[in-house]
């Protein structure tokens, strides 16, 4: 089966995926690099060609395409979850894992990295914080049907790789 990481953006599933990949010494794809490789454009400039549906429409498309692959880790958009019966997917063909943390905490990453994100690029810091309280409590109730949950806040990289190393060889 595939591992899945999930979570709002900025919790860490590109970075936590890459780096598990690399421990578990299997294969690591990034969907929306993958989205970026086949479409031979930016996410931004996916969205601000051709708008957010369209974007959608193409993450069904790559996420079917991808999912049933086996041993590899698959680190999901934010959204992924929340569009089409795309959590169902996920739950039904991979090991999915919830990267959970907290509005305050996204707020103080996302604060830095907005720029790559076309959703919040364009709201100011205060506008943010609102944003990410709402939007992560609209997207909770997709998220938190992943199979485990791991809170990532406050802690490395590293330690959050252990984690679900644990929970992988737990389930052998
Ligand atoms: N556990 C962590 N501790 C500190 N910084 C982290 C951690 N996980 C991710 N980051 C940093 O947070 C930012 C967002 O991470 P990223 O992997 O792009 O998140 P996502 O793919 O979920 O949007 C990056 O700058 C990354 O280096
Ligand atoms: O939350 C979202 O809807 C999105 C998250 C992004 O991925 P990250 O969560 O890796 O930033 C990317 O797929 C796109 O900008 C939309
Ligand atoms: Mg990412």
């Amino acid at each position: 089966m595939i591992i899945s990481l999930l979570g709002y953006m900025g919790c860490g599933k590109s970075t936590i995926g890459k780096s598990l990949a690399k421990t578990l010494l299997l294969p690591f794809t990034d969907l929306d690099n993958y989205i970026s490789f086949h479409e031979k454009k930016t996410v931004q400039q996916i969205f601000s060609e051709h708008g957010e549906i369209h974007f959608r429409k193409k993450e069904k498309y790559y996420l079917n395409e991808l999912i049933n692959q086996n041993n590899v880790v698959l680190s999901l958009g934010g959204g992924t979850p929340i569009y089409y019966d795309n959590m169902k997917l996920i739950t039904d063909k991979s090991i999915s894992f919830y990267l959970k943390m907290s509005p305050s905490e996204l707020y103080e990453r996302l604060i830095t990295e907005k720029k790559h994100r076309p959703l919040i690029s364009h709201l100011n810091d205060e506008s943010l914080k609102e944003f990410i309280a709402k939007h992560l409590f609209e997207r909770s109730a997709f998220y938190e049907q992943a199979e485990h949950i791991i809170r990532v806040s406050e802690k490395k990289p590293d330690e959050i790789c252990k984690e679900i190393i644990h929970i992988l060889q737990s389930k052998k």
